[in-house]
């Protein structure tokens, strides 16, 4: 019997394993009138489920499907004027659709473990093929959106079952990249 806990609208059903050369191809917001359009020419990585409360949802999901892709790979091809920044004291400088809310692109550009990275929604790209999520991150944070506590028992065995690990930071890959960006600057570190 299949868990009714719901994640997302296109990992519900299972997720779709995508294509190894996948190089990147266009975003498209959520508009029928002058949608926003962003080339990303290149590979996106570290794909995942995001709990946490500012990552772009659609309607009736609870996580984020949100990937990193190189800062020189994004372009705003088509109605950038429509585009503003959520938070501009955000790490993630995410740029939204003013009349959709999605969120097209957000670079890291402070001194950080993930500055030039683009953090996208593969979701939005028109073409099919994206890498898929591999693990899911801040699956905690989802109680800050309204699941409550009693539900994440559920949550996190649903997303074992989807093969989407549950973290509440980031993967450990991505931690330790953190962490060695923190202790090299730190002098810590030397290797
Ligand atoms: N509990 C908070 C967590 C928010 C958070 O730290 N989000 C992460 C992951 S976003 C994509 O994986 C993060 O790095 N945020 C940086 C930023 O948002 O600029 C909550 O739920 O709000
Ligand atoms: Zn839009
Ligand atoms: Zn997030």
């Amino acid at each position: 019997m299949p868990s009714q806990v719901s994640i997302h609208p296109a990992l519900d059903q299972g997720v779709k394993p995508g294509q190894a050369n996948f190089k990147g191809g266009t975003l498209v917001c959520a508009c029928t009138d002058r949608p926003v359009k962003v080339a990303i020419k290149g590979a996106i990585a570290h794909n995942h489920a995001c709990g946490c409360s500012k990552c772009w949802k659609p309607a009736g999901a609870t996580f984020s499907v949100v990937a990193v892709t190189s800062h020189e790979n994004v372009t705003v091809l088509e109605n950038g004027d429509k585009l503003k920044i959520v938070d501009p004291e955000a790490l993630i400088r995410r740029h939204a659709c003013t009349k959709c809310g999605v969120h097209m692109y957000g670079p890291v550009e402070r001194d950080h473990a993930f500055k030039g990275l683009d953090f996208i929604h593969p979701e939005r790209f028109q073409e099919s093929g994206w890498p898929e999520p591999t693990f899911a991150a801040f699956v905690s944070s989802i109680i800050e959106t309204g699941t409550p506590p009693s539900a994440m028992a559920g949550v996190r065995s649903r997303l074992r079952e989807l093969h989407l690990e549950p973290y509440d930071c980031l993967s450990p890959t991505l931690m330790d990249v953190i962490s060695t960006w923190v202790a090299k600057k730190a002098g810590t570190l030397r290797e």
